[in-house]
């Protein structure tokens, strides 16, 4: 009784269906579906009619291109990714190698969107002539080649200032971990140490601190005004000088070490900031001096700065970011002076939902010929 009522509900949508050409997709998949189920409901068998007619109709929207899996839309739910401008096409779904998924869908691909693990090479644009757009999911863009963007007259949007008010609480939270012991006295308590060994030795106070922020963009800014709060000092450095911000600016990485019992690292990864900070700059930090890094981590020579801190000459580190992720080096393991995390400082379940709407205002944007919510400029 039952199926005969899908039938007639089948044949009746079929038949609708057949004055706008989908019926045969239509038929193979209800058929499909009502072969594993013959009790489905009529409501369940509409959807699914629907739901193929949809499916049809997106296979001729423009592609957005995703080569590697985004964790934040997993996260956030793939259902809040639907637009009917445009539709996503994962080339990680694919059996095909990259190459040729590349070549075979290229007419259609207007778009990219890129995670912080997603190289976008001059490669792999030239693959794809027809894309006007990287959208991505990160505030750094390190990982896509922008001249080669801009010399193919291809837009740019990042993850704009989403993510700076959730990093620049981590900043001050790796800070006073470092400085107060927080993570090192916890594991001291967990091994019952405090029992058989007594107290632990104190941290330093952070009010007082004079915090060298390098790179004051939107997230140096937010670092900085969390740290005026607890009464620190600020001062900066940046590619240029602010016009309308009364921190002192030093011109000199190293002159801003040397004036600082902390450097906070905020700045971008690019050519000229790569290994910026080194041994020299770590030696002008001095063996009190605290080292921070939300940025990137080959902004800092690794190397050299766990070579400072085996040797004493700085007094400690927290680091979200490392040049090898998800690497780390081991000698950091056993210092209770570092606090590491997994390059977490960005992410929030909140944060997420604010760049899942920037990043669909961005696509959507581009897709309506306006301009993008958080484009990228030099
Ligand atoms: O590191 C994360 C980002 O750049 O968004």
């Amino acid at each position: 009784m039952q199926t005969d009522t899908n039938m007639c509900v089948l044949l009746k949508y079929i038949t609708w269906q057949n004055r706008h050409g989908f019926a045969e997709e239509c038929l193979v998949s209800i058929k499909r579906k009502g072969k594993k189920n013959p009790l489905l409901s009529r409501a369940s068998v509409l959807k699914m009619a629907v739901s193929t007619d949809c499916h049809k109709a997106q296979q001729d929207f423009p592609k957005v291109l995703i080569l590697k899996p985004i964790s934040f839309i997993a996260h956030v739910g793939e259902q809040h990714y639907a637009s009917n401008k445009f539709t996503f096409l994962k080339a990680y779904d694919s059996s095909l190698p990259l190459h040729q998924f590349l070549s075979t869908h290229s007419p259609s691909i207007k778009a990219i969107l890129a995670s912080v693990g997603t190289p976008i090479t001059a490669d792999i644009l030239q693959l794809l002539p027809e894309v006007g757009v990287v959208v991505t999911t990160s505030v750094g863009l390190n990982q896509v080649d922008l001249p080669e963007c801009r010399r193919r007259g291809i837009k740019v949007a990042n993850a704009g200032s989403v993510f700076s008010d959730d990093v620049a609480d981590f900043a001050v939270g790796l800070l006073i971990d470092v400085l107060r012991k927080v993570s090192a006295s916890d594991g001291y308590v967990r091994k019952g140490l405090w029992a058989t060994k007594g107290d632990y030795p104190l941290g330093s106070k952070l009010g007082g601190k004079r915090i060298g922020i390098v790179g004051l963009g939107n997230i140096g800014f937010a670092v900085a005004k969390r740290l005026e709060a607890f009464g620190c000092g600020i001062s900066y450095n940046s590619r240029k000088r602010k016009p309308h911000v009364s921190y002192p600016f030093y011109e000199s990485v190293c002159e801003l070490a040397a004036n600082c019992d902390v450097l906070v690292i905020c700045c971008e990864l690019t050519d000229q900031t790569r290994h910026m900070i080194n041994k020299e700059v770590l030696s002008a930090l001095g063996k009190q001096g605290v080292i921070v890094n939300i940025g990137r981590g080959a902004i800092i020579n690794e190397k050299e700065m766990v070579q400072c801190l085996v040797q004493g000459e700085i007094a400690g580190a927290g680091l979200d970011v490392f040049e090898n992720e998800p690497d780390v080096p081991v000698e950091l393991f056993a210092m209770d002076n570092v606090v590491l995390s997994p390059h977490v400082a960005v992410f929030t379940p909140e944060s997420f939902l604010d760049l899942r709407d920037l990043v669909m205002g961005n696509l959507e944007a581009f897709f309506s010929n306006k301009p993008l919510l958080s484009e990228y400029g030099d």
